[in-house]
């Protein structure tokens, strides 16, 4: 298994990027949702933005954004990945990439086999799909609930699908998410915070070492 790429989703201060930054500098998440304890306006998010410069790949988190919201954010934050975690349609999708020209990341919610056989209708049109838990009854937030699906049923995926696993991840069972799904890329966000919104730089570094752990003795096998 190649090493999964990793998003840590939901900064908000320079300390938690320099966190991520130490690990290779792979790929950061803001939270543009007013309702989310993560939210960052667009002047906070640009400043973070400004900070963080070229050293890491940023995903912007939206939820049912408007051309308004999409077309500042592409101006003023210039991400390289826009991610869809409302109701967005496959057409939808399509018309956000064409419009920004920024690369577009679904978020799918997974309950159930049901919810597994939606990828298909996006499959070719957002650029990478995200599979989060479905969120609990409720829930003010569609996404950063800190809750796990069953992992078993990303089998029904289909092969060769660019996806990140999300949801409830934590330094204590991504192991054993990477062993039970070998998921392409990983996304985190509560299970490497403190309380709602802070992230916990100790917390970061358990989850990258949780991640090094479980894919070298994968790796090793392979090339034997
Ligand atoms: O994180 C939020 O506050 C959030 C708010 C609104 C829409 C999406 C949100 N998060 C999206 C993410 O990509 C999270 O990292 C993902 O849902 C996993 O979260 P967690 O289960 O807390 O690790």
């Amino acid at each position: 298994m190649r090493h999964p790429r990793i998003k840590i989703c939901g900064l908000r201060t320079p300390e938690a990027v320099d966190a991520v930054l130490r690990h290779g500098g792979p790929e950061v998440g803001f939270v543009h949702f007013p309702k989310s304890p993560r939210h960052l306006s667009l002047p906070d998010m640009a400043a973070l933005r400004a900070y963080l410069g070229d050293r890491a790949a940023v995903t912007i988190v939206t939820v049912d954004p408007d051309d308004a919201l999409l077309e500042a954010i592409r101006r003023d934050i210039r991400p390289d990945t826009i991610q869809l975690h409302g109701s967005e349609t496959p057409e939808r999708v399509a018309e956000i990439g064409r419009r920004t020209g920024l690369a577009t990341m679904k978020a799918l919610s997974v309950h159930d086999a049901h919810d597994i056989a939606s990828v298909a209708s996006y499959r070719g049109i957002a650029d990478r799909l995200l599979l989060d838990a479905k969120a609990p009854k409720g829930a003010v937030l569609p996404g950063g609930n800190g809750v796990a699906f069953d992992w078993r049923l990303l089998a029904g995926l289909p092969a060769g699908l660019d996806y990140m696993l999300s949801g409830g991840l934590t330094p204590d069972n991504v192991g054993a998410a990477l062993r039970q799904a070998a998921p392409p890329g990983l996304d985190v966000s509560s299970g490497v915070e403190s309380a709602p919104g802070v992230k916990d730089i100790h917390l970061i570094d358990q989850f990258f070492d949780a991640v090094l752990a479980a894919s070298q003795p994968l790796e090793g096998r392979r090339a034997s």
